[in-house]
């Protein structure tokens, strides 16, 4: 059996220009764990309606973060798979869930260089119905169409294993050293309520109130706010914070039905007009820098907080290519290559 790892990250628009990410936002919206509506309703919304005007408004947004070497996200997440791949033997090859680098092509390289056992590796630290899970079941998908023979095991939502915690939790501390910040928000991307409940294993668990996520359940280990949740309590705990000296919310909500609360850019505004002068903010849910951290909290975020009489406004950038990011997820990929158990 000879082994190989795909990372799989989200994707990006082919370039900043309204025809590509039309294209791009027209795969990625038509997703149905994306926007989980029946067919028709979709087609309508999404064809309708969203891809009318959203490319447009979006391409400009793309437009102030693009590099000379094309998107932040997929540039972060190859410098992310180049890293990883000196400190591992076997083939690790990149794949986006939307645009031009497919899962498809992805599993092909790794078959054509004789692999025949993958270890699929979504790049998202929390589980989500529109990341984790379309990934999996897409790859489950291709295999049975394409790929037969092919073994394909993949690794769960990381969001609270301790050496995690500790990477993140270190990055923080550096990159907030000396910068006497008063609030740290932690803004995770939103998926809509609908997402948490659906996702519930036990159909009873999920109230989305302010005591479900904290009341040990089963419905945990796909609970996405569960998990962006943790994750703030365990850096928290891990850094010594003071209560009251940091809080979370979650950025980039679409369309009219409600989305995890509070929202990230209601939340800056209050904090601002609160009197709060200097804060700063870390945007855990991603792994590479991308649209949503560099536009969305970057640059529109401390506008905001400017806006409502703030001084300082750090952010934290995410994990992207950090020297122990890329030893931690070797360390895991190593430990999988090395013995046929599942990473839990
Ligand atoms: C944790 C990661 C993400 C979740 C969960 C997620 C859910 C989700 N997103 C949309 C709609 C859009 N997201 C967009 C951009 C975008 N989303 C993520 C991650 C998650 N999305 C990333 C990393 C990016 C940036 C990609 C890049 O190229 O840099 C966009 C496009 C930009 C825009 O127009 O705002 C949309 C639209 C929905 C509906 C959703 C549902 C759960
Ligand atoms: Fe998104
Ligand atoms: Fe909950």
């Amino acid at each position: 059996m000879k082994k190989g790892i795909l990372l799989v990250n989200l994707g990006s628009p082919d370039s900043p220009n309204p025809k590509d990410v039309k294209k791009y936002l027209g795969e990625f919206l038509m997703d149905e764990r994306v926007i989980d509506i029946p067919l028709v309703a979709r087609t309508a919304l999404v064809k309708g309606i969203i891809l009318n005007t959203r490319p447009k408004q979006s391409a400009a947004a793309y437009k102030k973060i693009w590099w000379d070497e094309g998107s932040p996200l997929i540039v972060l997440s190859e410098r992310l798979q180049k890293k990883i791949q000196k400190q591992v033997e076997q083939p690790v090859v990149l794949a986006m869930r939307y645009g031009s680098m497919t899962i498809k092509k992805g599993l092909q390289e790794l078959v054509d260089k004789g692999v025949d056992e993958v270890l699929l590796f979504p790049l998202y630290p929390q589980f989500a119905m529109a990341t984790t899970e379309t990934i999996t079941v897409l790859a489950e998908e291709l295999r049975q169409q394409h790929f037969p023979n092919l073994k394909i095991e993949s690794v769960p939502a990381f969001y609270n294993k301790p050496d995690y915690i500790e990477v993140l939790s270190n990055s923080i501390k550096k990159h907030l050293e000396g910068k006497n910040h008063e609030h740290l928000l932690f803004s995770y991307h939103g998926v809509p309520e609908r997402h948490i409940r659906k996702s519930d294993v036990t159909k009873s668990h999920c109230k989305i109130d302010k005591s479900c996520c904290v009341t040990p359940s089963k419905a945990h280990e796909f609970c996405y706010k569960h998990q962006c949740l943790e994750v703030t309590r365990l850096v928290a705990e891990k850094l010594k914070f003071k209560e009251g000296t940091y809080s979370t919310s979650f950025q980039s909500r679409l369309g009219f039905d409600p989305w995890l609360q509070p929202y990230t850019d209601r939340t800056i505004e209050r904090l601002g007009k609160q009197g709060i002068k200097n804060m700063a903010i870390v945007t855990p849910a991603f792994v590479s820098d991308c649209l949503e951290t560099l536009e969305e909290i970057a640059m529109e975020g401390q506008e905001i907080f400017h806006e409502m009489g703030g001084n300082d406004f750090t952010t934290v950038p995410c994990l992207n290519d950090d020297e122990e990011f890329v030893a931690l997820l070797s360390k895991w990929i190593n430990t999988w290559s090395k013995t046929p158990v599942k990473i839990s």
